[in-house]
C-alpha cells in the first residue's frame, strides 16, 4: 500500500490486499441482488455484485462482530450496575473521506448489507450535509467558497444530533441538504428514532470540534463513534472523478432548471470544465489536504481505491 503501509511493523494498522481481505468473508451470505446493488450506486461510481463479495461481505462480518461485542458489553455493564433500566444506545459508525471519492455509495450499500443480517436491526443513515449552514448565512458571513471546510458547518447542531442519539433520545432530528438547490431546505428534516445502527457520513466527521464564532474547543463528532471508516484514493483519481461527474451531471441535474448549477448546462463543454476544475482546486482539493486527508489516520478501518473506483486495499487499525 504505497502511502498507507511505509513500515506495518511500527502502524497501527495491519494492512491487507482486497484478496487476502475478500478471505475473511468466510461464510457470511451474499444477501443483496445485483439489481438492487444497481439502485444504491451514486452516478459514476461502478460498484457491483464482485466488488460487494470481494469487499463488503467481509466488512459487514467484522462489523457484525463489533456490534455483538457492544452489545455483550451493554449487557455486562447492566448487570454491573445492576440496573435493568438502562437503555441501549445505537451504534454508531462514521464514513470519512473526500467529496467525489465514494461516501455515499458505499454508505448505502452498507445500509442494506446490515440491516440484512439474521438479526435485522433497524440501520439508519444521515449524512452531514444537512448540518451545512444555509446559503444565506454562508453568503452573510461571506463563506460560499468555503463550503465543506469546518466553519461551513453547524458544528454545535451535530454534536447535539449525535449526543441525542447515543443517549437513546427518541425522534431525533437531522436537517437535510438539496444538491438540487445547493442549500439546505428550510423546515425539512428526517427523524431518527433509536435505531439499532446509524450510519454517519461525511467529509468532516472525523474531524476535531470547534465552533465556529467563538473558536471553542468543543468534543469530537467521533467521540460518539463505535467504528470509523476513511475512504481513501490517490487525488490525481478523485480530482478526475469529481470533474467526470461535474460533467454527467452538466448532461443530466444540471438541466433541471431548479439546479442551482442550470447555468452550466447552457455553457460549452471547455467551459463548463473550466468551472469543475475551479471548484475542485479552490475549494475540494485544497479541503482535502487541509481538513480531509489529516484525519485519515483517526480512522477504524481505510479503504482505498483504484483507478476504477475498486478498493485495492484495506488496512485495519490493530486494537
Ligand atoms: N450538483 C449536484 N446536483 C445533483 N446531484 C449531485 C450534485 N453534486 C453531487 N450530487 C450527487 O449527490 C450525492 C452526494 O454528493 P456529494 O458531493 O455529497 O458526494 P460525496 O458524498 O462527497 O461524494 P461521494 O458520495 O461520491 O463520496 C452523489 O450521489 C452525487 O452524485
Ligand atoms: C456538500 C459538500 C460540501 C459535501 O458533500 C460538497 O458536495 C460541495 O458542495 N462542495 C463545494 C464545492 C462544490 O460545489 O463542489
Amino acid at each position: 500500500m504505497d502511502q498507507l503501509a511505509p513500515t506495518e511493523k511500527y502502524s497501527p494498522y495491519r494492512f491487507f490486499s482486497a484478496e487476502q481481505w475478500s478471505q475473511f468473508r468466510a461464510d457470511t451470505p451474499l444477501t443483496l441482488t445485483g439489481d438492487e446493488i444497481d439502485r444504491l450506486r451514486s452516478l459514476n461510481d461502478p460498484v457491483d455484485l464482485e466488488e460487494v463479495k470481494r469487499i463488503y461481505l467481509s466488512l459487514s462480518r467484522l462489523l457484525s462482530a463489533h456490534v455483538e461485542a457492544s452489545q455483550l458489553l451493554f449487557r455486562q455493564r447492566q448487570a454491573f450496575f445492576n440496573a435493568q433500566d438502562i437503555v441501549k444506545t445505537p451504534f454508531i459508525i462514521g464514513i470519512a473521506g473526500s467529496v467525489a471519492v465514494g461516501k455515499s455509495t458505499t454508505a448505502r450499500v452498507l445500509k442494506e448489507l446490515l440491516a440484512r443480517w439474521p438479526s435485522s436491526p433497524k440501520v439508519d443513515l444521515i449524512t452531514t450535509d444537512g448540518f451545512l449552514l444555509p446559503n444565506e448565512i454562508l453568503r452573510r458571513e461571506n463563506l460560499m467558497e468555503r463550503k465543506g471546510f469546518p466553519e461551513s458547518y453547524d458544528v454545535g447542531a451535530l454534536l447535539r444530533f449525535l449526543s441525542g442519539i447515543k443517549s437513546a433520545q427518541s425522534s431525533v432530528r437531522a436537517p437535510v441538504y438539496s444538491h438540487l438547490t445547493y442549500d439546505v431546505i428550510p423546515g425539512e428534516f428526517v427523524t431518527i428514532d433509536r435505531p439499532d445502527i446509524l450510519i454517519f457520513e461525511g467529509i468532516n466527521v472525523l474531524q476535531p470540534g470547534k465552533l465556529p464564532k467563538d473558536g471553542k474547543i468543543v468534543p469530537f463528532l467521533s467521540d460518539f463513534f463505535d467504528f470509523a471508516i476513511y475512504i481513501d484514493a490517490d487525488e490525481k483519481l478523485i480530482h478526475q472523478w469529481y470533474i467526470q461527474r461535474f460533467m454527467r451531471l452538466r448532461e443530466t441535474a444540471f438541466r433541471n432548471p431548479d439546479s442551482f448549477f442550470h447555468r452550466y448546462s447552457q455553457l460549452s463543454q471547455d467551459s463548463a470544465r473550466a468551472i469543475a476544475e475551479g471548484l475542485w482546486a479552490n475549494i475540494n482539493l485544497k479541503n482535502l489536504r487541509e481538513n480531509i486527508l489529516p484525519t485519515r489516520a483517526r480512522a477504524d478501518l481505510i479503504l482505498r481505491k483504484g483507478a476504477n473506483h475498486l478498493i485495492e486495499e484495506v488496512a485495519l487499525r490493530k486494537l
